[in-house]
């Protein structure tokens, strides 16, 4: 077919098709009788598979993609390449908006391409432009990129995606083009029956890739975990001859990028961390660096990856498991895309493996709880995770795993993994870690579990250890909607069973007497606060009267080995110090971070309450809260260390010495030194980071279903209504994570964290948008009378009095949900200077308003009304920080009144 040939020339500049499977799929989509389901790799041109016979056919091509991001990416391509494509979603401005409408109502539009996320196609506003298309016959197909999102089996689920079932209904007659990276057979039979697929011609690349080589390697069972990673990653860069070449590792924790990138360089391979905690800017530099070559390893978490589109990559190693096969499938891929060999590898652990499924398992139960009923797909993140582990621990060809649970034959592996290379050597390694384990079971009787407890204990408790991908849940506090007394049950078991380790295997040593003590502590306390208080309290008891405790407990510590090489500040009563064993960073280690032969001490048990990034900790992915960090941060919270015990060199002492003078002991996150900085500069900065991209744990499993529906769904005119309020996947953005406590959770779905924070409409107080002076407190219009009434505060509180009842004190995310609301319509009346500003801006009302004294949710929007028309009382427009050094937190019920 010449003519499809020369279009591909013309619009794409390309002289031939990628594969016959691409030229294929063009072919069907353009024939237009029949559905077409595609599954091919990543990178191996699936768009050109609707792009082209987009621009071939008159009309419009409706492509639904799931991010903005990725949207963005597509859209900027094409109109590089002089092709009329657009997106509307709800970052854009009106203005254009109302362009693109315009377009698209026109007798014949310009537009060929429109891509739209699921949900703001569902949404009431968009329906008449949709309606016009349909009945004017120029929506000529519908392109559903990254398919597999509508399947519940899939690993990226999104229930925004089942809404197109709802539209494919509507698209009649409209040819259908669905595409995905992967799909395993199950999650492929979802999609066509989601999306109604009909008569589908289905065009599938083989998994099997040749090129890569695919190994596991038991990293518990390595004397140099990271020598070993430098090795490999060495021969895989040399296996390029001498072009240039580059790799990935993946991890699953902030944690883990900062310590691998650390001591690959040291090891003198130049690698760069990349995760969700670096400013947007870093991580673009990062990337950018990998891109051009400059930095040969980029250390990452799952959020870097989707899209892109490196040939070059040698290897990809996985330093943590990837949470399913199919994830895996999608995440070694990115190696050698340009054909030639490359390497696959993951460095398989027991510990990781049980950590990751108590999370999993944990999730399956939340959402199990919350629906009432077990759904089978509730399950399926199980499955999928189990599916990664069999291809870890199997003696089989790892390729043929592969191939079959994507419903492939076996293909031809030819040694293109270890296990065809040399199975003696598999089979050795698995003996040898089952070994391991058998003589670590009976050595100290720990049951196998992650944290050294019995997993199924806890499969639907808490949240383990270092996870930023399955930690926290999105409830403040951290407590999620479990039961508190379940759990207080849970961590009594705990504690009991920890102890009774000790009392087999050691007299007594000063980390049981800690557990002791703050299990005493924890059993008394309502409240994280009151735990904190307890702990400081039993602190000082402790260093006015155990010295000769402390002694001892450190002699014994040394005797047991476990702890021989934490550095001495981290010994001795371990609730006191609380130094998590993990941040020492030994690159000799064998254990993971936070466990020591089988036990868990007390201060490796994650604390009630989340760790607060924003308060200047290290912004790190570890969800423990640890005794000497709830110290430190109580001294500065207290003023400066008033709250600290003073107990002259002692470790602690000297963090509050720090604290006191200003300064912070950061515990450096690999080499285990320690550095002080200026806590201000460092507060801030970790303040800036905690703003990145933060994820609920709802939102990681299931993108919007929380958020959408939580998001009250436009109702106001189609196409006047600002969007933001209408497209909840998008709204992600409103995270106000970076005001409160931070639960940080990697996602690989949104790179567009930092772009303008956007505020679901919330009734009257969203109509200020219209006001052209939005510290005034005037109606808009004669019916608004409801915007009064959220206004005053008087009102608000008059409600509160009339209750009986106290309000249930808010938390800081709640504060922090309902002061970003308020101020939301000031910053988009550029009353702030910048976002930065606006968002800092935020953080201080939020802990202005969280602090102190217990509010109740009525009060907080109350008083965050009154202090921001304070502030605008006094400031026009909002320039720099020391604007609202002015402001102070109400005091009182009837402190802010004006
Ligand atoms: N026929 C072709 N000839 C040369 N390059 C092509 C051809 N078709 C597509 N490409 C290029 O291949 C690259 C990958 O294409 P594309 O982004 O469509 O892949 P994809 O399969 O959609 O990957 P992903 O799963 O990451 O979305 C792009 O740079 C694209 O321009
Ligand atoms: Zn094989």
């Amino acid at each position: 077919m010449a003519s499809l040939k020369e279009a591909l020339k013309k619009h794409f500049g390309f002289d031939s098709f990628r594969s016959k499977l691409q030229e294929d799929v063009v072919k069907a989509v353009l024939k237009g009788d029949r559905d077409v389901f595609v599954c091919m790799p990543t990178g191996a041109g699936k768009s050109l598979c609707y792009q082209l016979p987009a621009v071939m056919s008159k009309g419009i091509t409706l492509v639904i993609s799931p991010l903005i991001a990725l949207i963005q990416d597509q859209v900027d391509h094409l109109r590089e390449l002089n092709i009329p494509a657009c997106s509307i979603n709800s970052k854009l401005p009106a203005g254009e908006r109302r362009l693109i409408l315009t377009d698209l109502e026109s007798e014949s539009p310009r537009l060929k391409l429109l891509y739209i996320t699921p949900e703001m196609v569902a949404s009431p506003s968009f329906q008449p432009c949709l309606t016009g298309l349909l009945s004017r016959r120029l929506l000529s197909l519908l392109a559903v990129d990254e398919a597999h999102c509508v399947s519940q089996w899939g690993h990226d689920f999104r229930p925004d995606y089942l809404k197109l079932g709802k539209l494919r209904k509507r698209l009649k007659g409209v040819v259908c083009v669905a595409l995905t990276a992967t799909a395993p057979q199950k999650v492929q039979k979802d999609i066509e029956e989601s999306l109604q697929l009909h008569a589908v011609l289905c065009y599938t690349t083989p998994v099997f890739r040749s090129n890569l080589y695919y190994d596991v390697i038991f990293r518990e069972a390595l004397e140099e975990p990271y020598a070993h990673l430098h090795a490999f990653v060495k021969e895989a860069l040399a296996a390029g001859g001498g072009e240039e070449g580059c790799g990935i590792v993946y991890c699953r924790t902030r944690d883990n990028c900062e310590t691998v990138a650390y001591q690959l360089t040291k090891l003198g391979v130049l690698s760069k961390a990349y995760h969700a905690g670096l400013k947007t800017a870093d991580r673009s530099e990062v990337q950018s660096d990998w891109m051009q070559g400059k930095v040969l390893v980029i250390v990452a978490t799952i959020s870097f990856g989707m899209g892109v589109d490196k040939a070059n990559v040698r290897f990809v190693a996985h330093w943590n498991l990837a949470k399913s096969l199919a994830s895996y499938y999608q995440e070694s891929g990115r190696a050698g895309r340009d054909g030639r060999p490359s390497s696959c590898r993951t460095y398989y652990s027991p510990r990781d493996k049980d950590q990751l499924l108590f999370l999993i398992r944990k999730e399956a139960g939340r959402k199990q709880a919350k629906r009432g009923a077990q759904k089978e797909t509730d399950k399926s993140g199980i499955t999928d995770f189990e599916a990664m582990v069999s291809f870890c621990t199997q003696e089989s060809c790892r390729h043929a795993t592969i191939s079959k649970f994507f419903g492939n034959a076996p293909p031809s592996c030819s040694g293109a993994c270890d296990f065809c290379r040399d199975p003696r050597k598999v089979r050795a390694q698995l003996e040898k870690a089952s070994a391991g384990t058998r003589i670590a079971g009976a050595q100290s009787h720990a049951p196998p579990g992650a944290f050294g407890f019995d997993r199924d204990l806890y499969a639907g408790g808490r949240k383990g250890y270092g996870f930023e991908r399955h930690d926290e849940e999105g409830e403040e506090g951290g407590s999620g909607d479990e039961d508190p007394l379940l759990r207080k049950k849970q961590f009594g078991n705990l504690f009991k069973k920890q102890m009774n380790l000790r009392k087999v295997c050691v007299c007594v040593d000063v980390v049981s007497l800690s557990v002791d003590l703050e299990y005493e502590v924890f059993k008394s306390s309502k409240s994280s606060n009151l735990y904190k208080a307890g702990v400081l309290k039993k602190v000082s008891e402790v260093k006015k009267g155990a010295a000769m405790t402390t002694a001892t407990g450190r002699a014994e510590e040394e005797k047991e080995g476990g702890a021989s090489d934490r550095t001495s500040s981290d010994s001795g009563v371990s609730m006191a110090t609380g130094v998590d064993s993990s941040s020492s960073g030994s690159s000799s280690s064998h254990q993971p971070p936070g466990e020591q032969g089988g036990f868990t001490t007390a201060y490796q048990v994650y604390s009630l309450k989340r760790k607060r990034v924003g308060a200047g900790l290290r912004g790190s992915s570890d969800p423990f809260q640890t005794a000497r960090e709830l110290l430190q941060v109580s001294g500065r919270d207290a003023g400066g260390g008033g709250f600290y015990p003073d107990a002259p060199g002692e470790p602690a002492a000297a963090a509050a010495a720090a604290a006191s003078s200003g300064e912070t002991e950061v515990k450096d996150p690999v080499g285990g030194a320690s550095r002080v900085g200026r806590a201000p500069s460092r507060k801030q900065q970790k303040m800036e980071e905690a703003a990145k991209n933060t994820r609920s744990i709802s939102l990681y499993f299931g993108g919007g279903p929380e958020t959408a529906g939580d998001v009250p769904t436009a109702t106001g005119g189609p196409l006047g209504h600002p969007p933001e309020a209408e497209d909840p996947a998008e709204s992600v953005v409103m995270d106000t994570a970076f005001v409160s406590d931070v639960v940080v959770i990697e996602d690989d779905e949104d790179e567009d964290d930092d772009d303008v924070m956007e505020v679901p409409g919330t009734g009257g107080w969203d109509r200020l948008r219209g006001s052209a002076d939005p510290d005034e407190e005037k109606p808009l219009g004669a019916s608004d009378q409801s915007r009064r009434v959220t206004f005053n505060p008087q009102v608000e509180e008059s409600l509160l009095k009339v209750s009986d009842t106290p309000p249930t004190p808010a938390t800081l995310k709640e504060v922090a949900d309902v002061v970003v609301r308020c101020l939301d319509p000031f910053y988009k009346q550029g009353k702030f200077c910048t976002k930065e500003l606006f968002k800092a801006f935020a953080r201080h009302l939020s802990h202005l308003l969280a602090e102190g004294r217990s509010r109740g949710r009525g009060q907080v929007k109350a008083e965050a009304k009154a202090l921001i028309r304070q502030f605008f009382g006094g400031v026009s427009r909002c320039k720099a920080e020391a604007d609202w050094a002015f402001l102070r937190a109400p005091q009182g019920p009837t402190a802010d009144r004006r």
